[in-house]
């Protein structure tokens, strides 16, 4: 993916979330996006995913404008993992994931069924497709959600916290599972807690911080931080694993 981010500020109301943050990367596969809570690390993420409008500078993704482009046919090219998988209650794991494509792709049903079940499969949720997410664990919610996500065939796929809800078993799983995103050789930017996983998956670093990007570069910057703020972040996470 390529992404360039030109000194990008949001607000809520008064309140600045993100403060003219800059980033040009290109030729990477995995992003990884860490830091602090409340630095504005979902934020950006939504603004990335064109869910919300920015205040200043501006974001292109790959070949996409944010500022330019219409955002709703834009968001039709993004997969995005919500944090707490965000799956219809009142709706089978296959109807979940259908839904998106009757409505927003306009593929019926009766299309949909190959893809899905395919998807389900490799991802050892087809025994589950016809359960209601209350009949499945919360780490099988949140890998079906990934499924959803997947099943259009984003260009680009956008995790915030998906592990967050998580017990350390179910984590493990859903690990596993975006360990497989990058085994397929998909495109995403993931948020996380996960600083280990992170290491091992990401090929870009973001630490994110107090409104600003910190610093970010190869996942070496989590061995050698340059910065005061990273270092300190990464003593505080990392001193009970
Ligand atoms: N919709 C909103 N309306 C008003 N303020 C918001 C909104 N969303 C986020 N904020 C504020 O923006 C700041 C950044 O929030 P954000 O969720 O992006 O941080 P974060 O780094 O993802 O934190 P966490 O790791 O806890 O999820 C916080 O101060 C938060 O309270």
């Amino acid at each position: 993916m390529e992404l360039r981010v030109n000194k990008v500020l949001k607000k809520y109301a008064e309140n600045i979330v993100l403060n003219e943050i800059s980033l040009m990367i290109s030729e990477v596969n995995v992003v990884a996006i860490i830091g602090p809570s409340g630095g504005g690390k979902s934020t950006f993420l939504r603004l990335l995913a064109g869910l919300e409008e920015y205040d200043g500078g501006n974001i292109m993704i790959n070949e996409h404008n944010l500022s330019k482009d219409d955002l709703d046919s834009y968001r039709k090219k993004v997969g995005y993992v919500f944090q707490d998988n965000n799956l219809f209650p009142h709706l089978s794991v296959f109807k979940n994931i259908s839904l998106v494509l009757e409505k927003v792709h306009d593929r019926p049903e009766k299309d949909n069924k190959d893809l899905i079940e395919g998807l389900l499969k490799q991802y050892g949720l087809l025994e589950h497709k016809d359960k209601y997410p209350h009949q499945i664990s919360g780490g099988q919610a949140q890998r079906a959600s990934i499924v959803r996500a997947l099943a259009i065939n984003p260009e680009i796929l956008l995790l915030d916290e998906p592990t967050s809800a998580l017990d350390p078993a179910l984590t493990y799983e859903v690990l596993q599972s975006i360990k497989k995103l990058k085994d397929n050789n998909k495109d995403f930017i993931i948020v996380t807690h996960e600083i280990g996983f992170a290491k091992h998956i990401a090929d870009h670093i973001v630490f994110i911080d107090n409104q600003k990007i910190i610093e970010h570069g190869s996942v070496d910057i989590l061995n050698n931080p340059k910065t005061e703020e990273l270092k300190k972040f990464l003593d505080k996470v990392l001193s009970y694993e």
